[in-house]
């Protein structure tokens, strides 16, 4: 049967308190969040540090049920697949930037029993990742710097989506990066279902009414074609 596709709407909790970590994303989900999207950054792919597999793993404790992506933005992504795992993440995602065989970690990510997704930045032209499109689950389009949440969205980010989605009408296509609801109907419209958004969630008086309308917006996008 031809998949169909869905949107689904996943929290980054980087900026949220992480000295609450489990209350925080247990508030996301409460308020609609269909995934959680955990920003895993090394000190080296790029400026900033996060954390690790150690933390994923307690927080899957806590949230057996959850869907966890983890955005993996370190320079060795084949170091840690049997750690993330290990940890029952659902998707690994990881930028090709840094990779010397990206076939190769595709490959182990997916014996480890995780859906794979490929992240780009936005220095890095969508042809790079088309040769991998039948090995992954999910393309990643980075509508900032990776790094930091908190930025500003880059609208020129567009074309990329608008070209795979023309190209691939069934693939997954997230975006992350400076996403809220002032800027959400550009990428529905471009053809994303898969949004990330940090900020305008977490910081929102009203979490589950951002989230309704980040939803609605791609929804009304998907219905229309
Ligand atoms: O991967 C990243 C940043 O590198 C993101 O997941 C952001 O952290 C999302 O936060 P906002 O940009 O929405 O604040
Ligand atoms: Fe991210």
């Amino acid at each position: 049967m031809a998949k169909t596709l869905s949107c689904k709407i996943g929290p980054s909790i980087l900026n949220a308190d992480l000295s609450q970590l489990y209350n925080e994303s247990q508030k996301l989900i409460d308020s609609g969040a269909d995934y959680l999207h955990l920003d895993v950054m090394d000190g080296t792919f790029v400026p900033n540090l996060t954390f690790g597999h150690p933390v994923v793993k307690c927080l899957r404790n806590k949230l057996p049920n959850t869907v966890m992506e983890t955005h993996m933005m370190v320079q060795n992504p084949i170091q840690w697949i049997s750690a993330m795992a290990d940890a029952n993440v659902d998707q690994y995602t990881f930028h090709i930037e840094p990779c010397d065989d990206v076939s190769l970690v595709c490959r182990k990510v997916k014996e480890a029993g995780m859906k794979v997704g490929l992240a780009i930045k936005p220095g890095t032209p969508v042809t790079s990742v088309e040769e991998y499109i039948d090995m992954a689950d999910m393309i990643l389009v980075m509508t900032v710097e990776p790094g930091f949440g908190g930025q500003k969205f880059m609208t020129d980010m567009m074309p990329k989506i608008e070209l795979l989605r023309e190209k691939y009408p069934t693939m997954d296509i997230e975006v992350d990066g400076g996403i809220g609801p002032n800027n959400i109907d550009v990428c529905a419209k471009a053809g994303a279902n898969m949004i990330v958004s940090g900020t305008a969630v977490i910081l929102a008086k009203n979490p589950p009414k951002v989230i309704k309308q980040l939803k609605d917006a791609v929804n009304k996008h998907l219905n229309k074609k």
